[in-house]
């Protein structure tokens, strides 16, 4: 199923001393991401990369303005349904769209075993596949499960976080920036474990700097700049680009 973002603009509202202020933190995004395929989405820090990840999983901070609409699948979010209230959002989270958060220590408390955490995240969501396969879809040994989180390497702790972003089959995942703890061969898994998760139909968001091993699972690229959508084709093309700031992004690409 796809899903996508169209017109979103949203604005924060904060208070300055006494003065209440508005921040455009996105402008007008559109970012279709079909089903099957992994779409990367790159852009200076603050230009909004990770709000992009907060409409999607209806968690837009406190404050925030939302206009535009998302579609997940056949459901549809317009307007103000975008800030995560609405009551269809909590079906959605981790069943219709898996997380995958930026430091795999986050996903995970210290003092349960990986697998104790992981058959609770498939019993909350009563997801199909139990914690051995979830091991077996994200390449990570089944013995992984009897340990803690700290006895993880960098890279285990990353496959965990995506065996639990799995777990209720969700058919949109977001990953906002899985690769930033890892070397470039751990990296370079990391893509293709998220390509594989596409080829089974899934539409994939990855917020990234890591353009130098994306090329290992990612289907088109997308360039923010100051809360807008500055450009969106495939790697090849964009890394191609006339324009200075997009071009930067890609420079170190071979
Ligand atoms: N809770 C919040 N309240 C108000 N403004 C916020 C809040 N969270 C983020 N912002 C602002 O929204 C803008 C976009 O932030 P965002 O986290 O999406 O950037 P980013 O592109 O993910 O950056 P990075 O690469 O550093 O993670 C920034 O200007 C930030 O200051
Ligand atoms: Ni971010």
């Amino acid at each position: 199923m796809s899903a996508g973002l169209d017109g979103v603009t949203v604005d924060i509202m904060t208070r300055n001393r006494w003065t209440p202020s508005t921040t455009r933190v996105l402008d007008d995004v559109t970012l279709p991401l079909p089903a099957g395929t992994v779409t990367a989405l790159v852009g200076e820090s603050g230009c909004g990369k990770s709000m992009v990840a907060s409409v999607l999983t209806g968690l837009l901070p406190p404050g925030s303005a939302p206009s535009g609409r998302l579609r997940v699948g056949d459901e549809a979010f317009t307007d103000g349904e975008l800030v995560g209230a609405d009551r269809r959002w909590r079906g959605l989270r981790g069943r219709r769209i898996g997380a995958v958060p930026q430091s795999a220590s986050t996903s995970f408390t210290p003092v349960r075993s990986v697998g104790a955490q992981l058959d609770e995240v498939i019993g909350t969501l009563g997801g199909s596949r139990d914690a051995v396969e979830l091991c077996r879809r994200v390449h990570l040994d089944p013995a992984a499960l009897r340990l803690f989180p700290h006895e993880l390497s960098g890279g285990m702790a990353q496959r965990a976080a995506i065996a639990a972003a799995l777990a209720g089959d969700p058919d949109t995942i977001v990953a906002d920036e899985p690769t930033s703890a890892l070397d470039a061969e751990l990296s370079a898994d990391i893509w293709e474990l998220l390509a594989e998760a596409a080829s089974t139909g899934a539409a994939v968001l990855v917020i990234t700097h890591d353009v130098e091993t994306m090329r290992r699972g990612c289907d088109s690229v997308a360039v923010m700049r100051a809360g807008r959508i500055v450009d969106h084709r495939r790697l090849d093309e964009i890394a191609a680009s006339d324009d200075a700031y997009v071009a930067g992004f890609f420079e170190r690409v071979p």
